[in-house]
């Protein structure tokens, strides 16, 4: 399969030479899921950040589409058709439902029509967007402004989507309807890359999974290794003290 965006020998360091990633490779394969689990601080999100472009590369080299990109900046990966959900709640909360999604239109506001056309496609996805249009992000459940970080993100018809933590503190029902949305994403065709502290529900929707460890590759596998009985299985209950059942 495919590798459509791929992290080489990639070390990277948020200040001075403390490095945080080390020698860290992840490929992420078209119409695929890859899912990147690990302790705390082992540097998933991390990664994330390092493939959007927020981090300049120590060493190594980031591959897009068989270009490497390892000197652009989050500007020209998103134009490239790469779009980043952070764990942390990125919506302006004071503005309205479409005034947040308008946002997202940035690479394209000069060509009115295609911003119609990109947030009609939004609320026929997320009809839930289209009723609460008009109220301010914050008025809305934690699991509807996930709803529209995902819109969001969707407007540039991203090749790739990278997805930190999307059920973090979220309930069952809606965390159920997200996954499902995510595997969807790859369904249609997406390369997602997802940082999941769940780890039996991140294994259960990804099609490869790495685990990192203190900034380091530690084990990759497909989902087969870890849903039936494998080293990699078992390396996720003695280092996260985690039974996949
Ligand atoms: N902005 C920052 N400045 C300095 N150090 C940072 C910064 N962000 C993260 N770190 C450090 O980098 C390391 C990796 O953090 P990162 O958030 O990537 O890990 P993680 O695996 O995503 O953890 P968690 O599951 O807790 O979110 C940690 O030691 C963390 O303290």
């Amino acid at each position: 399969m495919e590798s459509i965006l791929s992290l080489n020998d990639v070390t990277v360091a948020y200040h001075g030479d403390i490095t945080i990633l080390n020698n860290v490779n992840v490929q992420a394969r078209k119409g695929q899921v890859t899912g990147i689990i690990g302790p705390n601080g082992a540097g998933k999100s991390t990664v994330l950040k390092t493939m959007f472009g927020f981090l300049p590369l120590i060493k190594g080299s980031i591959v897009l589409n068989g270009t490497d990109i390892s000197r652009q900046g989050p500007n020209k990966r998103a134009e490239a058709g790469v779009a980043f959900v952070p764990q942390n709640r990125s919506l302006f909360g004071d503005l309205s439902v479409e005034d947040n999604l308008l946002l997202g239109c940035w690479p394209f506001r000069k060509d009115k029509p295609l911003v119609r056309k990109r947030i009609n496609a939004v609320y026929e996805r997320f009809p839930i967007l289209a009723d609460k249009r008009k109220d301010p992000a914050s008025s809305m459940s934690g699991g509807q402004q996930r709803f529209v970080e995902f819109g969001r993100a969707l407007l540039i018809e991203p090749s790739v989507i990278l997805l930190d933590e999307p059920t973090a503190m979220l309930a069952p029902k809606i965390s159920k309807e997200l996954y499902g949305l995510i595997r969807g994403f790859a369904d249609d065709g997406m390369t997602v890359v997802l940082v999941d502290q769940n780890v039996r529900r991140c294994a259960e929707i990804s099609d490869y999974l790495y685990i990192l460890e203190l900034g380091k590759n530690k084990a990759e596998g497909d989902r087969d290794a870890f849903v039936h009985g494998s080293a990699l299985r078992d390396t996720v209950a003695t280092w996260m003290d985690y039974e996949i059942d």
